[in-house]
Protein backbone atom coordinates (compact mmCIF):
# COMPACT_ATOMS: atom_id res chain seq x y z
CA UNK A 1 0.00 0.00 0.00
CA UNK A 2 0.99 3.79 -1.07
CA UNK A 3 1.67 6.17 1.12
CA UNK A 4 0.44 9.94 1.60
CA UNK A 5 3.15 12.61 2.11
CA UNK A 6 1.86 15.45 3.77
CA UNK A 7 4.38 18.89 3.04
CA UNK A 8 3.70 21.45 5.75
CA UNK A 9 4.82 24.50 6.86
CA UNK A 10 4.30 28.31 7.03
CA UNK A 11 3.44 30.65 4.72
CA UNK A 12 6.42 31.10 2.73
CA UNK A 13 8.28 28.14 3.81
CA UNK A 14 8.92 27.12 0.27
CA UNK A 15 6.13 23.97 0.42
CA UNK A 16 5.00 25.14 -3.36
CA UNK A 17 8.78 25.38 -4.51
CA UNK A 18 9.69 22.17 -3.03
CA UNK A 19 6.78 20.49 -3.71
CA UNK A 20 7.09 20.86 -7.78
CA UNK A 21 10.82 19.88 -7.59
CA UNK A 22 9.89 16.41 -5.78
CA UNK A 23 7.20 15.80 -8.21
CA UNK A 24 9.81 16.00 -11.19
CA UNK A 25 11.84 13.28 -9.36
CA UNK A 26 11.06 10.80 -11.28
CA UNK A 27 12.87 8.39 -9.18
CA UNK A 28 10.42 8.82 -6.63
CA UNK A 29 7.42 8.16 -8.47
CA UNK A 30 4.94 10.88 -6.17
CA UNK A 31 1.59 11.76 -7.97
CA UNK A 32 0.21 14.92 -7.06
CA UNK A 33 -2.89 15.76 -4.81
CA UNK A 34 -4.69 18.86 -6.03
CA UNK A 35 -6.86 20.71 -3.45
CA UNK A 36 -9.65 22.60 -3.84
CA UNK A 37 -9.69 26.56 -2.88
CA UNK A 38 -12.50 29.34 -2.74
CA UNK A 39 -9.58 31.94 -2.89
CA UNK A 40 -8.86 34.07 -5.74
CA UNK A 41 -6.21 32.74 -8.36
CA UNK A 42 -3.56 34.93 -8.46
CA UNK A 43 -1.44 35.41 -11.39
CA UNK A 44 0.93 32.68 -12.34
CA UNK A 45 -1.49 29.89 -10.61
CA UNK A 46 -2.68 27.72 -13.35
CA UNK A 47 -6.19 25.66 -12.70
CA UNK A 48 -5.65 22.29 -12.02
CA UNK A 49 -1.90 23.02 -10.80
CA UNK A 50 -1.56 24.21 -6.85
CA UNK A 51 -5.44 23.81 -7.15
CA UNK A 52 -8.53 23.46 -8.01
CA UNK A 53 -10.77 27.09 -7.59
CA UNK A 54 -14.18 26.75 -6.88
CA UNK A 55 -17.13 28.37 -6.09
CA UNK A 56 -18.71 28.16 -2.69
CA UNK A 57 -22.13 26.46 -4.50
CA UNK A 58 -19.40 23.95 -5.33
CA UNK A 59 -18.28 23.49 -1.47
CA UNK A 60 -21.46 22.56 -1.16
CA UNK A 61 -22.34 20.18 -3.97
CA UNK A 62 -19.42 17.97 -2.40
CA UNK A 63 -20.68 18.14 1.47
CA UNK A 64 -23.74 16.88 0.04
CA UNK A 65 -21.99 14.04 -1.46
CA UNK A 66 -20.11 13.37 1.44
CA UNK A 67 -16.83 13.90 -0.05
CA UNK A 68 -14.89 16.30 1.55
CA UNK A 69 -12.03 14.29 3.54
CA UNK A 70 -10.47 17.91 5.09
CA UNK A 71 -11.80 21.41 4.86
CA UNK A 72 -10.23 24.47 6.50
CA UNK A 73 -11.91 27.99 6.32
CA UNK A 74 -10.10 30.97 6.89
CA UNK A 75 -11.65 34.77 7.86
CA UNK A 76 -9.39 36.50 5.53
CA UNK A 77 -8.91 40.40 4.80
CA UNK A 78 -11.24 39.47 1.46
CA UNK A 79 -13.51 37.42 3.84
CA UNK A 80 -13.72 33.58 3.87
CA UNK A 81 -11.58 31.24 2.08
CA UNK A 82 -11.79 27.73 1.64
CA UNK A 83 -9.37 25.43 1.52
CA UNK A 84 -9.99 21.38 1.38
CA UNK A 85 -9.26 17.57 0.10
CA UNK A 86 -11.73 15.48 -1.73
CA UNK A 87 -12.05 12.27 -2.25
CA UNK A 88 -12.81 12.68 -5.79
CA UNK A 89 -10.78 9.66 -7.05
CA UNK A 90 -7.46 11.30 -7.27
CA UNK A 91 -6.18 9.04 -4.08
CA UNK A 92 -5.76 5.43 -4.84
CA UNK A 93 -3.32 4.19 -1.72
CA UNK A 94 -2.95 0.59 -3.58
CA UNK A 95 -1.66 2.20 -7.11
CA UNK A 96 0.48 4.85 -5.76
CA UNK A 97 2.46 7.02 -3.19
CA UNK A 98 1.12 10.59 -3.22
CA UNK A 99 2.63 13.89 -1.87
CA UNK A 100 0.23 16.99 -0.90
CA UNK A 101 0.65 20.12 0.63
CA UNK A 102 -1.57 20.94 4.07
CA UNK A 103 -1.83 22.93 6.97
CA UNK A 104 -1.14 20.82 10.51
CA UNK A 105 -5.14 20.43 10.75
CA UNK A 106 -5.20 19.01 7.34
CA UNK A 107 -2.58 16.60 7.94
CA UNK A 108 -4.19 15.33 11.35
CA UNK A 109 -7.53 15.16 9.38
CA UNK A 110 -6.19 13.02 6.75
CA UNK A 111 -4.14 10.99 8.75
CA UNK A 112 -7.59 10.09 10.63
CA UNK A 113 -9.33 9.66 7.41
CA UNK A 114 -6.43 7.24 6.03
CA UNK A 115 -4.80 5.75 9.22
CA UNK A 116 -1.22 7.02 10.51
CA UNK A 117 0.67 3.99 8.53
CA UNK A 118 -0.36 5.81 5.21
CA UNK A 119 0.26 9.45 6.22
CA UNK A 120 3.67 10.65 6.53
CA UNK A 121 4.43 14.49 8.00
CA UNK A 122 7.04 16.25 6.09
CA UNK A 123 7.29 19.85 7.79
CA UNK A 124 9.46 22.64 6.46
CA UNK A 125 11.12 25.52 8.04
CA UNK A 126 12.53 28.92 7.89
CA UNK A 127 14.11 31.54 9.87
CA UNK A 128 11.09 34.13 10.29
CA UNK A 129 13.18 37.25 9.37
CA UNK A 130 14.27 35.37 5.94
CA UNK A 131 10.75 33.69 5.21
CA UNK A 132 9.21 37.04 5.85
CA UNK A 133 11.49 38.84 3.49
CA UNK A 134 10.88 36.06 0.65
CA UNK A 135 6.92 36.57 1.40
CA UNK A 136 7.38 40.39 0.62
CA UNK A 137 9.32 39.73 -2.25
CA UNK A 138 7.09 36.89 -3.54
CA UNK A 139 3.87 39.40 -2.56
CA UNK A 140 5.80 42.52 -4.46
CA UNK A 141 5.74 40.76 -8.37
CA UNK A 142 2.26 40.41 -7.59
CA UNK A 143 0.16 42.13 -10.48
CA UNK A 144 -2.23 43.73 -6.74
CA UNK A 145 -0.09 42.35 -3.76
CA UNK A 146 -2.06 42.29 -0.75
CA UNK A 147 0.52 43.01 1.84
CA UNK A 148 -2.52 43.22 4.46
CA UNK A 149 -3.44 39.50 3.70
CA UNK A 150 0.29 38.20 3.94
CA UNK A 151 0.74 40.09 7.30
CA UNK A 152 -2.58 38.35 8.60
CA UNK A 153 -0.85 35.10 7.21
CA UNK A 154 2.40 35.74 8.71
CA UNK A 155 0.64 36.05 12.20
CA UNK A 156 -1.97 33.58 12.06
CA UNK A 157 1.19 31.01 11.42
CA UNK A 158 2.76 31.65 14.60
CA UNK A 159 -0.32 30.39 16.25
CA UNK A 160 -1.64 27.40 14.10
CA UNK A 161 2.34 26.25 13.99
CA UNK A 162 3.58 26.75 17.25
CA UNK A 163 5.32 24.38 19.47
CA UNK A 164 2.74 22.97 21.22
CA UNK A 165 0.61 22.34 17.66
CA UNK A 166 3.23 20.60 16.64
CA UNK A 167 4.05 18.42 19.62
CA UNK A 168 -0.10 17.54 19.55
CA UNK A 169 0.71 16.79 16.11
CA UNK A 170 3.30 14.54 16.82
CA UNK A 171 5.61 16.08 14.19
CA UNK A 172 9.24 16.13 15.68
CA UNK A 173 11.04 15.87 12.29
CA UNK A 174 11.90 19.66 10.70
CA UNK A 175 13.41 20.78 7.20
CA UNK A 176 15.48 23.49 7.03
CA UNK A 177 14.73 25.76 3.49
CA UNK A 178 17.93 27.48 3.72
CA UNK A 179 19.61 26.14 0.41
CA UNK A 180 16.81 24.85 -1.66
CA UNK A 181 18.74 22.04 -3.50
CA UNK A 182 19.39 21.18 -0.24
CA UNK A 183 16.44 20.53 1.81
CA UNK A 184 15.03 18.79 -1.48
CA UNK A 185 17.46 16.63 -1.54
CA UNK A 186 17.10 15.68 2.09
CA UNK A 187 13.50 14.95 2.22
CA UNK A 188 13.56 12.96 -1.40
CA UNK A 189 16.17 11.02 1.05
CA UNK A 190 13.61 10.54 3.83
CA UNK A 191 10.77 9.59 0.67
CA UNK A 192 13.41 6.97 -0.59
CA UNK A 193 13.86 5.46 2.40
CA UNK A 194 9.77 4.55 2.79
CA UNK A 195 9.30 6.26 6.44
N1 LIG B 1 15.70 28.14 -0.25
C1 LIG B 1 15.17 29.23 -0.82
N2 LIG B 1 15.94 30.28 -1.10
C2 LIG B 1 15.45 31.40 -1.66
N3 LIG B 1 14.15 31.59 -1.99
C3 LIG B 1 13.31 30.57 -1.72
C4 LIG B 1 13.77 29.34 -1.13
N4 LIG B 1 12.71 28.52 -0.98
C5 LIG B 1 11.65 29.19 -1.46
N5 LIG B 1 12.01 30.41 -1.91
C6 LIG B 1 11.12 31.48 -2.45
O1 LIG B 1 10.30 31.89 -1.36
C7 LIG B 1 9.00 32.24 -1.81
C8 LIG B 1 7.99 31.41 -1.05
O2 LIG B 1 8.09 30.04 -1.48
P1 LIG B 1 6.81 29.17 -1.77
O3 LIG B 1 5.81 29.97 -2.56
O4 LIG B 1 7.28 27.90 -2.33
O5 LIG B 1 6.30 29.00 -0.28
P2 LIG B 1 4.96 28.33 0.31
O6 LIG B 1 5.36 27.71 1.59
O7 LIG B 1 4.34 27.46 -0.72
O8 LIG B 1 4.06 29.61 0.60
P3 LIG B 1 2.46 29.74 0.81
O9 LIG B 1 2.02 28.74 1.82
O10 LIG B 1 2.33 31.13 1.33
O11 LIG B 1 1.82 29.56 -0.54
C9 LIG B 1 8.98 31.98 -3.30
O12 LIG B 1 9.16 33.20 -3.97
C10 LIG B 1 10.16 31.03 -3.53
O13 LIG B 1 10.71 31.18 -4.81
N1 LIG C 1 -2.36 27.71 9.30
C1 LIG C 1 -2.96 28.57 8.46
N2 LIG C 1 -2.98 28.23 7.20
C2 LIG C 1 -3.56 29.07 6.34
C3 LIG C 1 -4.14 30.29 6.70
N3 LIG C 1 -4.62 30.89 5.57
C4 LIG C 1 -4.33 30.04 4.56
N4 LIG C 1 -3.71 28.95 5.04
C5 LIG C 1 -3.20 27.75 4.37
O1 LIG C 1 -2.08 28.07 3.60
C6 LIG C 1 -1.98 27.22 2.48
C7 LIG C 1 -1.57 28.02 1.27
O2 LIG C 1 -2.44 29.05 1.01
P1 LIG C 1 -2.27 29.97 -0.28
O3 LIG C 1 -3.53 30.78 -0.32
O4 LIG C 1 -1.04 30.80 -0.06
O5 LIG C 1 -2.14 29.05 -1.46
C8 LIG C 1 -3.34 26.52 2.36
O6 LIG C 1 -3.13 25.14 2.61
C9 LIG C 1 -4.20 27.12 3.46
O7 LIG C 1 -4.88 26.12 4.17
C10 LIG C 1 -4.12 30.64 8.06
O8 LIG C 1 -4.62 31.68 8.48
N5 LIG C 1 -3.52 29.74 8.93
Amino acid sequence: MGKIYCLMGKSASGKDTIYNRLLAMEELQLRRVVPYTTRPIRSGETEGESYFFCSEERVAEFEREGKIIELRAYDTMYGVWKYFTADDGQIVLAESDYLMIGTLEAYEQIRAYFGAEHVCPIYVEVDDGVRLQRALERERSQEQPKYAEMCRRFLADEQDFSEENLKKAEITKHFLNKDLDQVTQEIASYIDNKY
